[in-house]
This record gives C-alpha cells, sequence and structure tokens, in this order.
C-alpha cells in the first residue's frame, strides 16, 4: 500500500512529508519526499500556542486562538500534500492512505494529556484521500507515554538494511531526540533522550537566526562545562525509559549568561551529552549509531556523539536512507499498521501495558476505507 506521511515536529519548522510503499511490517520501499517550511509569522503563532495550551485539562479543550489555529495548520498540510501529490510521477500516484501527525502543543504523560492540532476528517474531505490521525492516544490510554512512535519503523528498517550491525541504535534528533534500540530479533526499546535542536534553535533565534545552520555558530565558541553539567544533572537522565518530555520540559535556564558562540557550542555538547547518556539505560551496548533528524547537520553535535560513543556513529545517508524525510516516512507506515489492526507501540518503546495500535480513520465522504 502506498501511503503519505506527514510531520510537523517540536522544531516547528515546517511540514515534512514522504512516501513509502509498504506492508507495514518488513516490506519498505522509500519514495518521493517534500519540505515545506513554515513562515516566520507562522511559527511565532505556534510558539505562542505552545504557552495557551499549557490552559488545557482535557485534550479535547482548544482555549483561545487553539481552535483557529488547528484549522490553520490542516489546511496548510491539505495545501501542501495538494501541491506534491500534482508533481509525482506514475508510480507513486496511487496514495492509499495519509498518516497525519498534527502539531504537538502540549505533551503531559504523567497526566494522561497528549495534545496534537490537526483535523484529520478536514485533512481527509480536503485532500480525497483516507487519513490515520491520532496516532498518540490510543497508547496513552493504554498507560503508554504516547511517545515515541517512531520505533516500529525504525526496527524494520534496521532489520532491511543493516541486519549484520544489530544491536543497533537509530537517534531522531529533532527538537526533541529520542533513540530506537534494535535488537536482532524482538520487540524495540525506546525513550526521549532530551533536548536535541529546541534549545539551539531557541538560542540563536535571539540573534534573529532560525537554527544554527551547520553549526557555524557553535563553530567560533566553546563548550562552557558548568552549564553543560548543570543540563546533563537533571533527574530525566538517570530516569530509565519509557520516558518523553513536552518542547518546554527543558529551557534555555542553564545557558543564560553564556555569549552567542559559547551557548550554541554550549547546547550543542548538551544535545550529544543528552543521547549518550541513553547508553546506561539500554540492555547491552549497541553495535552501531545511526542518526535521523535536522540535527545530524550540526557537525558539533555529531562529533560530540562520535567522541563519546565507543562504536561507529553515522548518519542516515550512510545507511541508504533520508534522514531529513525517516519521521515523515514512519507516519505513513505507522498508518498502514493502524489500518491492518497491528501494534504501534510496545511495553519497551512507550510503557504501554501490552502492545497496542492506535490512531483514528478519517475518509472522505462517499468513499470506503483504505484496506
Ligand atoms: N543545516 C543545518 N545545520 C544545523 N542544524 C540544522 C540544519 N538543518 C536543520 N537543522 C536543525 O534541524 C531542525 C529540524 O529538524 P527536524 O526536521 O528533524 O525536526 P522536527 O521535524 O521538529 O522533528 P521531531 O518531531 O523529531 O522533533 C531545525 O530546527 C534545525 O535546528
Ligand atoms: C509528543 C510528541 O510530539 N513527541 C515527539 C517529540 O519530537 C521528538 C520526540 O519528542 C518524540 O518522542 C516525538 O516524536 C517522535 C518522532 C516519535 O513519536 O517517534
Amino acid at each position: 500500500m502506498i501511503a503519505l506521511g506527514l510531520m510537523s515536529g517540536t522544531s516547528m519548522d515546517g511540514i515534512d512529508g514522504a512516501l513509502v510503499d509498504t506492508d507495514g511490517e518488513k516490506a519498505v520501499e522509500r519514495g518521493p519526499s517534500f519540505f515545506v517550511p513554515y513562515d516566520d509569522a507562522f511559527r511565532a503563532k505556534l510558539t505562542a500556542a505552545l504557552e495557551t495550551a499549557k490552559r488545557i485539562r482535557t485534550r479535547e479543550e482548544r482555549p483561545g486562538e487553539l481552535a483557529a489555529l488547528e484549522r490553520e495548520i490542516t489546511l496548510r498540510h491539505a495545501d501542501a500534500v495538494a501541491q506534491f501529490l500534482d508533481g509525482l510521477p506514475a508510480r507513486w500516484r496511487d496514495v492509499s492512505v495519509v498518516g497525519f501527525h498534527g502539531q504537538t502543543v502540549l505533551h503531559r504523560p504523567a497526566e494522561g494529556v497528549t495534545v496534537q492540532l490537526g483535523e484529520g476528517a478536514l485533512l481527509s474531505e480536503r485532500v480525497g484521500l483516507p487519513v490515520v490521525w491520532d496516532m498518540r492516544a490510543a497508547d496513552m490510554e493504554a498507560g503508554g507515554q504516547g511517545a515515541p512512535l517512531v520505533s516500529a519503523y525504525h526496527a524494520a528498517l534496521a532489520r532491511s538494511l543493516f541486519p549484520d550491525r544489530l544491536p543497533a541504535v537509530i537517534v531522531n534528533i529533532g527538537g526533541i531526540s529520542n533513540i530506537s534500540f534494535v535488537p536482532a530479533k524482538g520487540e524495540p526499546i525506546a525513550f526521549d533522550t532530551g533536548p536535541g535542536n529546541a534549545l539551539i534553535d531557541q538560542w540563536v533565534a535571539r540573534s534573529g537566526l532560525a537554527y544554527d545552520a551547520d553549526g557555524a555558530v557553535a563553530a567560533k565558541g566553546r563548550v562552557a562545562e558548568a552549564a553543560q553539567d548543570a543540563y546533563l544533572a537533571k533527574p530525566f537522565f538517570s530516569q530509565p525509559g519509557p520516558k518523553s518530555l513536552d518542547r518546554l520540559d527543558f529551557t534555555l535556564a542553564e545557558a543564560e549568561g553564556l555569549g552567542l558562540e559559547d551557548g550554541a557550542r554550549t547546547l550543542a555538547a548538551v544535545s550529544a551529552g543528552a543521547i549518550l547518556r541513553a547508553v546506561e539505560h539500554l540492555p547491552e551496548a549497541p553495535k552501531l549509531w545511526v542518526i535521523c533528524g535536522g540535527g545530524r547537520k550540526n557537525p558539533h553535535i555529531v562529533g560530540d556523539l562520535r567522541a563519546g560513543a565507543s562504536v561507529p556513529v553515522i548518519v542516515a545517508e550512510e545507511v541508504g536512507l533520508d534522514g531529513d524525510a525517516t519521521e515523515a516516512e514512519a507516519w505513513g507506515y505507522l498508518a498502514v499498521r493502524s489500518l491492518r489492526g497491528l501494534p504501534l507501540t510496545y511495553p519497551g518503546t512507550t510503557g504501554c501495558r501490552e502492545a497496542v495500535t492506535g490512531g483514528v480513520h478519517s475518509v472522505p465522504k462517499g468513499k470506503s476505507e483504505a484496506a
């Protein structure tokens, strides 16, 4: 089945979309992908929404501007999809389902609340395709963290692309970072590892930059060890998985007072250090680290990972993947798993009581469900 995954992650940089042709199990052929960046004004709206969302007590609530914003997010996705589908080669045109993540504005696993803004039914009507959405909620209802979800896909990729190098860890360095530990057999283990790019983005935003492109700002700075230690001493890092983070759980507080360049360098070191600390919570040492997500383009994060790991650390492209598209591909893969009633999460990935499927299915009026 050809599935289109849509991810708008915690970096709030835009919409990633990617096609996969998959059975939701072992078979995965990766297809074309796209990225539509958010403009600065819209990114500012999303940032403000994180504050408004703090008022949410039950996940259906949409206080203040959130209802209108949810519609706008959905319509931006619909436009991006329409444009993408228009230019596709014949091989990929027959899309059966869309997996829609939406924009997380609140994630409080301890309270059992996670909110992704996005109206799957509206998207389905607009693009004329079945949509699977709200994929985190069922996991939380089953006692899970509601994140990370990408691990089932990471496991399928690792087992097909580098079966001889398992156990391996696939790392996603988005706004927040998360890892999947993939053993040769059995279910993956996963958890959020700490801040990825979000703090770096916030830090350089003070100087008018959207992000530290290729680590150019950090290249002129030095790691401030006291600040780095203050971050890495936080109890989150000693806690075993399953665990997951809200975008606002880590702040710039520990970096305050540093200069622009030292701050950018220190926060890159914190991102790497946070990921390296994950090893203490894994059942055995991995043989390989594979890095996906925008953070793999920050040479300081990758360099610090290489310096701290005793095994090879490679980027997604070195195993034939597109590290910008992996998470979007995962949402397509998970949509197919949802249609087939297969688990999205496992006790070892989110802490759910038992392996659980999830997702809400919306079909355009007059059409029957894809399957
Ligand atoms: N050339 C680059 N150099 C340094 N950092 C980069 C570069 N390109 C992108 N990034 C960083 O990657 C971020 C985007 O990463 P990504 O798209 O993986 O995040 P995301 O979609 O929010 O993911 P998640 O849902 O996993 O948090 C940007 O905000 C930026 O910080
Ligand atoms: C609640 C939420 O949106 N969490 C995201 C976020 O971004 C990275 C990290 O925190 C991760 O656990 C999760 O996304 C990934 C892609 C996932 O669910 O697998």
